[in-house]
């Protein structure tokens, strides 16, 4: 489907305009079917709409070609085999889109509402209930003597589908009423899911193999629509009531307010969610108003609005304007700009981030979406490409949504025109040409290059530089972004080459903290050998892995020569930790940058390996937590290391001692859950010394 089909132009003859309709009808009731009744749509709404109104403007141009089955003429959805129908007591209806997207929307609507009620401009403003438009479905909810008893969807507006044993499993939905409420009284309003809780749902059906949704929008209506109620259980679905269906009339008891905004006050008294930015409106100003500040707020909202709703707030007066078709007169929604939109993947390129991943990301021929012109958006790793099936010349849909980068959410299918060759990875980093690497079970793609790739080198700086690692005060972000932007140093190693006065001609560094700097890179010319290869920044080499390799190996040289087989001889270094630091000192771009810091005087203290096993606390793991009354958790922490034990941070199964002191807290219930042995100050003392 190209976006551009359905253009302004007009149809040259009636007969042509004939054609046109058709067309349009079978795409949009086909488009409708997928959306309605699969809940899986395979355009962006944007797309839709386009097509909805191309359709109403011919078929005003043209009146005698609009037929009443025509998708402009019915509210669109049926029935979902298995789903019992519900015939509704007062139709559910669809609300007029206006099409004017800016301010004007809303002063054509109230200019319109003006005419139909016979206002002179002298009149003053009309009174409206400004909504949000929730992105759900819509839902009547029936109760009989303040009971529950049914709740139905939309359907075509006439006949709904039964989906009570779902709705009562939604936790915002109140199952029984006050007893202040009337004995017949139907709520309606929109069951929708959060953001985060569509995020959340859609990891979880990744993980179980299960397909996922496409919107919050389509997850709420599969959700609601399931067969089985236990599925639906475990979805989290939210609910906003707007309006009400049929009620106990007045005379009998029921119901009296007045407007649409006592309505939803009464509504919310009694127990259902009603949208905190409902306003009342007065004429087309504060309409427009309401426009715009919902527009900025939307991006921050927990939930997807895709527009607002302008409600005439006086009841009486929307009696008295009735309903066309499918529309009530009274009502009109005002979208904002599609956060979809489809367009075509001219290429897939490969950026590097800081921390070496590879990310492909789609080339788009320009696209307005989300309020910008979009000509990039990421697919995440090759994992979620594959799952998309990407392919270059494809066209996709773009979703732009707040500040979130732009993403490909999808391929509209069946629009790929000829054979186009599957995206690969490349197999060396297209920033430094060192070697890709993916960890068996990650789903993300890696440079290898690590101290050497241009796209890692500030971080590479930053972590080489941090307190745990070298310990170099003074080199923060700012500095570095500095020496790296400015071309000052490209390499660890030229860190050292830094004199005093050209640190002191950067961007606010004064002589003095210059001096400081160049201080604090002399004194980390001496770092033990367990710092200095925790500093290397080695995927999956944290502190403690570092220290294990050091105690080891004993000497650098050992650990750069090691093969996966004598790495994985070290306590705790499994196949993928072995894998990681071996092909670290395989390229040999991280091998010149060790040269380099060895030859500008940089000495890691090196000393005979002592083999844990040797050692008494060999293969021991052990926990601290809580004040001791004499040791430092630093002190005590090099007494077991110096003894062979290692130092956890968490209370597991495999702990073996857990030393705690005042004030431990969870880590020390864990251990006595566990049925751990737990000691005091003196108690690791002994162990220490062998008495235990
Ligand atoms: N992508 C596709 O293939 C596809 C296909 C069909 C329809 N659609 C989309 O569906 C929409 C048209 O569907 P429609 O006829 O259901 O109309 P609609 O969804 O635009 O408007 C009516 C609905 O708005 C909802 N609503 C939300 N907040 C409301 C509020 N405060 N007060 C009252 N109602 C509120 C109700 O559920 C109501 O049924 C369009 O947005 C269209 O893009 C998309
Ligand atoms: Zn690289």
């Amino acid at each position: 489907m190209n976006p551009e089909t359905f253009s302004v132009q007009t149809p040259a003859s009636q007969a042509q305009a004939a054609i046109e309709i058709d067309a349009l009808k079978a795409q949009l009731r086909r488009w409708a079917h997928a959306y309605y009744v699969l809940d899986a749509p395979s355009v962006p709404d944007g797309e839709y709409d386009r097509a909805y109104q191309r359709l109403e403007r011919l078929e005003a141009q043209y009146p005698e070609l609009a037929t009443p089955d025509s998708p402009t003429q019915r509210v669109l959805g049926s029935v979902l085999p298995g789903l019992a129908p519900v015939r509704h007591a007062l139709p559910m209806l669809s609300i007029r889109t206006e099409t004017d997207t800016e301010a004007s929307g809303a002063r054509s609507f109230d200019a319109r509402i003006r005419r139909e009620l016979g206002l002179q401009e002298s009149d003053a403003p009309v009174e409206y209930c400004a909504e949000p438009k929730f992105d759900g479905l819509a839902m009547n909810l029936r109760y009989e003597e303040r009971q529950l008893v049914q709740a139905a969807t939309r359907g075509d507006g006439e006949v709904g589908e039964d989906v009570t044993h779902n709705v009562r499993t939604i936790r915002q939905i109140p199952l029984r009423l006050p007893a202040d409420a009337p004995a017949l009284l139907e709520v309606r309003g929109e069951v929708y899911m959060r953001w985060a809780d569509f995020e959340r749902l859609n990891a979880r059906q990744q993980d179980a193999g299960d397909k996922s949704f496409v919107n919050p929008r389509n997850a709420a209506a599969g959700s609601v629509r399931q067969l089985d109620a236990r599925i639906a259980a475990q979805r989290p679905l939210s609910f906003f009531a707007y309006g009400t269906g049929e009620s106990t009339p007045p005379e009998a008891g029921g119901p009296q307010w007045t407007t649409q905004y006592a309505l939803l006050q009464q509504l919310k008294a009694w127990g259902f969610p009603v949208a905190p930015q409902v306003r009342v409106a007065r004429g087309a100003d504060e309409l427009v108003a309401f426009h715009a500040t919902m527009g900025t707020a939307r991006a921050a909202l927990a939930y997807g609005i895709d527009g607002v709703v302008y409600k005439l707030n006086s009841l009486q007066l929307q009696h008295r304007l009735g309903f066309v078709t499918r529309e009530p007169r009274w009502a009109v929604a005002h979208k904002y700009p599609p956060q979809e939109m489809v367009t075509t993947v001219q290429g897939i390129d490969v950026q590097v981030g800081r921390t070496g991943k590879l990310t492909p990301v789609a080339r788009l021929a320009p696209v307005f979406v989300g309020g910008a012109t979009v000509t990039n958006a990421t697919l995440h790793n090759l994992f979620e490409l594959r799952r998309k099936r990407v392919r270059v010349g494809d066209q996709v849909i773009v979703r732009r949504a707040g500040d979130v980068i732009p993403e490909v959410v999808g391929v509209v299918s069946g629009t790929r025109a000829h054979y186009t060759p599957n995206f690969h990875m490349p197999r060396s980093c297209p920033v430094c040409g060192s070697a890709v690497v993916r960890e068996p079970g990650q789903t993300d793609h890696r440079c290898s290059g690590g101290l050497f790739c241009p796209a890692q080198r500030k971080q590479a700086l930053l972590h080489f530089a941090s307190r745990k690692a070298m310990d170099i005060e003074g080199l923060g972000e700012k500095l570095v972004d500095q020496l790296v932007d400015g071309g000052i140093i490209q390499g660890l190693a030229e860190l050292y080459a830094l004199g005093a006065e050209q640190l002191a001609q950067l961007e606010r560094m004064g002589e003095k903290s210059a001096q400081n700097l160049r201080a604090a890179l002399d004194r980390s010319r001496h770092p033990s050998l367990a710092r200095f290869l925790y500093a290397l920044g080695i995927r999956n080499v944290g502190e403690a892995t570092a220290k294990d390799l050091a105690r080891h190996f004993g000497q650098l040289a050992r650990v750069m020569q090691a093969d996966t087989d004598r790495l994985m001889q070290v306590p705790e270094v499994g196949p993928i930790v072995a894998e990681s630091i071996h092909t670290f000192f395989a390229q040999p771009h991280n091998r010149e940058v060790v040269q380099a810091l060895l030859a500008a005087g940089v000495q890691p203290q090196e000393a005979e390996p002592t083999p844990a096993a040797s050692l008494a606390l060999a293969g021991k793991t052990v926990v601290l937590t809580g004040q001791l009354p004499t040791l430092t958790r630093e002190q005590a922490g090099a007494l077991l290391e110096a003894a062979g034990a290692r130092v956890a941070g968490s209370v597991s199964k495999k702990t073996s001692y857990v030393v705690a002191g005042e004030d431990a807290g969870s880590k020390l219930v864990k251990a006595q859950a566990l049925g751990l042995t737990v000691l005091d100050e003196a108690g690791l003392h002994a162990l220490l010394e062998g008495r235990l």
